[in-house]
């Protein structure tokens, strides 16, 4: 190794007392050099201003409530629960010795699996602990963040004296785009001699994961799984694509990128047709959901549909879904027991009309579209188009061109004869900006050009056209505080904001039956009733899911009958939807019971010191239950 600067020098000899300390303990490694990555993890490190005897931060850089936390990081933890836990399960009773540690892209802790008591003593072990380089020094989580790649830390390798203890080995979890959503690792007490079947274990771990999060961004799309060995379909091997309606790639994982041998920014935004021979056929398949035999120029797969978009994905033997059913009036909507909430779209089909903005707030699944929808066939422009986009389902790089099109040969890949974007298509009707809250800030901004000036030009095309639109925004998130933050231009919310109606959530309405009686009624089972037991479930129950849930339930009740029934009641709800419902009916219930809960949670917290995984192995119960009823207790 060359040493050519004094600060090389320094780090060697940190590197030699450490050698030694470590050695007086009785545990050695074989080989005891320092590492190229380690001695620049190690300079970065001190150029943080750390040193080796560095004590912990006496507060977490980011010390967001742990249900804050949970909740801004909802769809990787859901999405790495079970591989977490399986992980858990296989480490089995060398549980003890070693800890399964998740942060998020920030580095911070989300979860902490295994590990004795002994481990819990360290102040860095906590969820919501930051372990970047910059406040932990080099270790495997915050280093593999900075390197963006697997990263292994012997022992005595890691930048701070407490840590160097630890022999870890970590895979960042990349998002479908590729960007890093978190790291997993996997911490063992002294030495290992085992740090490549670590990363092996922790990659496959991540693979499935980072195929979780794929689906789960992918909601509204087809994702289709493909493999050119029939049986590494459902693993981690998988290649994974989403398509758009029209058969477009929208993301592709890094192994479906191998398998084409072409970059993920050469992939997305090609038409199938462009990789696959006969797509045409193939693409009806995948609609069908059918597995099937792809053909290409880089050799022959077998494919899956994972999943459909939501609108297609029910089963076939539900007689009402072989056509789509008419969207229904705003009374219809609304119910005949709300009549603030009637007043309130009443109001904003008025507005409509007259050609301002209406913007469309409530929880997800509460109807947004769905009014949408009906304020459009309300207004004098109910034979003009109306065109939704779901500003969170597209990928960042495609919206821009999916929103405003573009002109033939306005970039690498797009296709031949241009595309007309979504504004031009809405052009006389409506456009329905679904999840606006998640659209990127600069794309705002070219939003609200458009929405000032009334016009719009493709990529790649000089010319601007007339706009002519009505604009229906909605998002579940809280734009105002989006606004507050930053992350939302005031102006383009004033823009979007001629008139707000709130949706009221499904445990807020008071007309259950009669919405249960119109789904049915959707679902081509108008003659069939519930008991009155059943519809009791479903007043006191939470539904988070909203009218979707209740739909998705009914579903499973119409689909589980037999033909003859005509009532449907709680012996027709699978034991799984049956526990779904009971945990989380709302908290007027059993109130007792409640109150003593939520005292046993706060005590189990205080005694671990506000660590949710001690407190729930205290309790008897996993991670997410206790956030669960975390959640509970301030939602009541
Ligand atoms: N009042 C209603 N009567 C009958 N069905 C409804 C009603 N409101 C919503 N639905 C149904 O519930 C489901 C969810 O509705 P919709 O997609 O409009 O919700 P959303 O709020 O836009 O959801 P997201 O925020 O996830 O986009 C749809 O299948 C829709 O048909």
């Amino acid at each position: 190794m060359h040493l050519n600067t004094k600060l090389d020098q320094e780090l060697t000899d940190i590197f030699r007392a450490r050698e030694m300390a470590l050695t007086a303990r009785g545990w050695c490694a074989k080989e005891f050099t320092l590492r190229e990555p380690i001695r620049a993890s190690w300079q970065r490190s001190m150029g943080y201003g750390l040193q080796p005897d560095s004590e912990p931060p006496s507060s977490e850089p980011q010390a967001l409530a742990v249900d804050e936390l949970y909740e801004s990081n909802r769809m990787l933890l859901d999405c790495a629960e079970p591989a977490l836990q399986h992980l858990t399960d296989r480490l089995g009773h060398h549980g003890n010795d070693s800890l399964l540690i998740l942060v998020n892209s920030q580095a911070t802790v989300l979860a902490i699996e295994g590990g004795g008591s002994k481990w819990r003593e360290l102040r860095d072990l906590q969820e919501g602990a930051c372990w970047s380089e910059a406040v932990r020094g080099t270790n495997a989580l915050g280093t593999a963040l900075v390197e963006g790649r697997p990263t292994m830390i012997g022992y005595g390798e890691h930048f701070l004296d407490r840590l160097s203890i630890f022999s870890c080995a970590s895979v960042p979890i990349r998002d479908p785009q590729g960007k890093i959503e978190g790291v997993l690792d996997l911490t063992r007490l002294g030495p290992t001699l085992q740090a490549q079947d670590s990363l092996l274990l922790l990659d496959m771990t991540a693979s499935q994961i980072e195929s979780r999060l794929f689906i789960a961004s992918f909601g509204q799309q087809y994702v289709v799984a493909f493999h050119p060995r029939r049986q590494y379909l459902d693993t981690a091997w998988q290649g994974l694509l989403a398509l758009d309606g029209d058969g477009r790639i929208l993301a592709a994982n890094q192994r479906a990128c191998d398998f084409f041998g072409m970059e993920r920014a050469q992939m997305v935004g090609l038409p199938g047709e462009s990789l696959i021979t006969g797509w045409q056929e193939r693409f009806e398949q995948v609609r069908r959901g059918i597995t099937g035999h792809l053909r290409t120029p880089r050799g022959d797969f077998f494919f899956k549909t994972l999943h459909l978009p939501e609108a297609v994905s029910v089963p076939v033997s539900v007689p009402s879904l072989r056509k789509e059913p008419a969207t229904p009036t705003l009374e219809g909507l609304a119910g005949s027991n709300n009549p603030r909430y009637l007043r309130e779209l009443d109001m904003a089909a008025r507005g409509l009309r007259h050609g301002l903005p209406i913007l469309l707030l409530g929880e997800t699944g509460s109807g947004k579209e769905l009014v949408a929808r009906a304020l459009h066939k309300g207004s004098d422009r109910a034979d003009k188009p109306f065109i939704a986009v779901n500003c969170a389902a597209i990928p960042e790089g495609l919206i821009e061109s999916e929103l405003f099109g573009y002109r033939d040969g306005a970039f690498t890949g797009a296709r031949r004869g241009g595309m007309t974007g979504r504004l031009q298509q809405a052009h006389g009707g409506t456009l329905f900006l679904d999840e606006v809250g998640d659209m990127p800030l600069p794309l705002q901004a070219r939003l609200l050009r458009v929405l000032q000036e009334r016009k719009v030009a493709p990529l790649g095309a000089g010319v601007e056209q007339d706009l002519d639109i009505n604009l229906i925004c909605a998002t579940h998130r809280p734009v105002r505080a989006l606004v507050f933050e930053g992350s939302f231009r005031e102006d383009l919310y004033y823009r979007i904001n001629g008139m707000a109606v709130h949706l009221p959530a499904l445990r807020e309405r008071k007309d259950m039956r009669e919405l249960c009686q119109t789904l049915l009624r959707r679902l081509g089972a108008g003659q069939v009733s519930l008991t009155d037991d059943l519809l009791g479930l479903f007043e006191r129950y939470r539904w988070p899911g909203n009218i979707r849930q209740l739909e998705m339930v009914l579903r499973t009740l119409l689909a589980v009958r037999a033909p003859e029934d005509r009532q449907l009641g709680l012996d027709h709800l699978p034991s799984s939807t049956l526990e779904d419902l009971l945990s989380e009916e709302v908290c007027e219930q059993d109130g007792n019971i409640r109150v003593r809960e939520q005292e046993m949670i706060r005590q189990a917290l205080a005694d671990h010191e506000g660590n949710v995984s001690a407190a729930a192995r205290t309790l008897g119960i996993s991670r997410a239950t206790l956030y669960r009823k975390l959640k509970q207790a301030g939602g009541c």
